[in-house]
């Protein structure tokens, strides 16, 4: 018999907070995401309600500035650092549900080699140009008024294992774009080319200063190469519902249901309906706006204004949860946005859970891997899980 009736992850992807023991590795150490952010707002800022479930408490030695610790926390805190080989969505949400991404993917910071370019060529009938790792905005920007004219494909990357693909539909239709992705995602699926991601970044607009990214992005994730912790819950019955780019990061695989989402906001809305509309089971959200609109474009004020707007939204969620609820907040990597350049920062991941059925007040101290938190749901629903992760459900009193 399960403990909770349904557990909710909510995934603020890229809020990280602090860097990872291993940052050195990625050249990220300093990094804080949450840390900056709060310095950035001299603490003129506030999460009241994630604040009131502890997330202030993870943080006693080097407290975030306007986030503070507080007595008597009603939630359980903590923070996780991943074991995967990469600081991307990918491998962080895989990690979570028991499928760390241990062996290296394919990274191109010089570009993509030749062949691989020439075979996307000679599929789509249009010439590629760039071929650089490269800032989304940026290279739209410099490149988006010579697409305009030539229909040539921006092809671009970044510090993460990702074949991006930008296109403004005026003269590269959504459909054609989708094509082309499905392709190169169908020749970078081995080594030496294996990608994590491949990119589809849609774009309108006629000039350098109107060109916009639309939310009809999509992320061809690889298919996840052994079960994870959602194919378990799935195989036992226990219904997985996915929010947001969930769907693409696990290709689908294990999920029953999901629903795309087009902002935080819409991200929130759509958790909030699973609980009204009794969805029962395991519900997992990613809200992605903290990473692309804010993280990437190096935008703390933006960041911190999200992050507030996402605690309104939590507060509407703490008010209609039930005694058997359980909810978990975490994140996939960080992205701090007064780092320099534009990529993701390898950090601890800050970890809140609470259930209005439980006294709350817990420290779960710092975890790894990421694992712990799938384990934690699979035992929840007395499933078995592979050993990848340690259950901390039997901490949460
Ligand atoms: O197009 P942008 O610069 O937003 O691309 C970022 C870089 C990451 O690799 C990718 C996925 O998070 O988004
Ligand atoms: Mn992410
Ligand atoms: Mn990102």
């Amino acid at each position: 018999m399960e403990k909770f009736k349904r557990v909710i992850a909510i995934v603020t992807d890229s809020i990280g907070i602090g860097e990872a023991p291993d940052a050195a590795k990625y050249n990220d150490v300093g990094a804080d995401t949450l840390g900056h952010i709060g310095d950035f707002f001299k603490g003129d800022w506030a999460l009241p309600n994630w604040q009131q479930l502890g997330l202030g408490n993870i943080r006693r030695d080097a407290p975030i500035q306007g986030v503070e610790p507080i007595e008597g926390p009603l939630g359980y805190f903590g923070k996780m650092y991943e074991i995967s080989a990469g600081k991307d969505s990918m491998d962080g949400h895989w990690e979570m549900m028991g499928l760390p991404v241990t062996e290296p993917l394919g990274f191109f910071p010089k570009g993509f080699p030749a062949e691989l370019i020439q075979k996307i060529e000679d599929f789509s009938g249009r010439k590629v140009i760039v071929n650089l790792p490269y800032s989304g905005t940026e290279v739209i920007a410099k490149y988006g008024e010579h697409q305009l004219k030539t229909g040539d494909l921006i092809v671009y990357t970044s510090g993460d294992s990702v074949l991006q693909i930008a296109a403004n539909t005026a003269v590269i239709p959504l459909a054609e774009l989708y094509k082309i992705c499905e392709y190169a995602r169908s020749i970078t699926t081995d080594q030496p080319y294996r990608i994590g991601r491949v990119i589809a970044r849609p774009y309108v607009g006629d000039s350098a200063d109107t060109f916009t990214r639309t939310s009809d992005r999509h992320d061809y994730a690889l298919m996840p190469n052994a079960p994870t912790d959602l194919d378990r819950l799935q195989a036992a019955g226990v219904p997985t519902y996915g929010v947001g780019k969930i769907n693409d990061i696990f290709s689908g695989q294990g999920l029953d249901d999901g629903v795309h989402t087009t902002s935080n906001d819409d991200g929130m809305t759509q958790t909030i309906k699973a609980v009204t509309d009794g969805r029962t089971g395991f519900i997992f959200t990613n809200l992605v706006d903290f990473d692309a609109v804010y993280g990437h474009r190096r935008n703390a004020q933006g960041d911190g204004d999200a992050l507030m707007a996402f605690d309104a939204r939590l507060g509407e969620l703490l008010a209609i949860m039930e005694d058997d609820d359980l909810l978990m907040i975490t994140s996939d990597h960080g992205n701090d946005p007064t780092f320099r350049g534009t990529d993701h920062t390898r950090e601890f991941v800050p970890l809140v859970v609470y259930s209005p059925g439980l006294p709350g007040n817990g420290d779960l101290g710092i975890r790894s891997p990421f694992a712990d938190m799938g384990a934690t749901i699979l035992a929840n629903f007395g499933v078995a899980n592979d050993g990848s992760g340690q259950s901390f459900l039997n901490e949460l009193n």
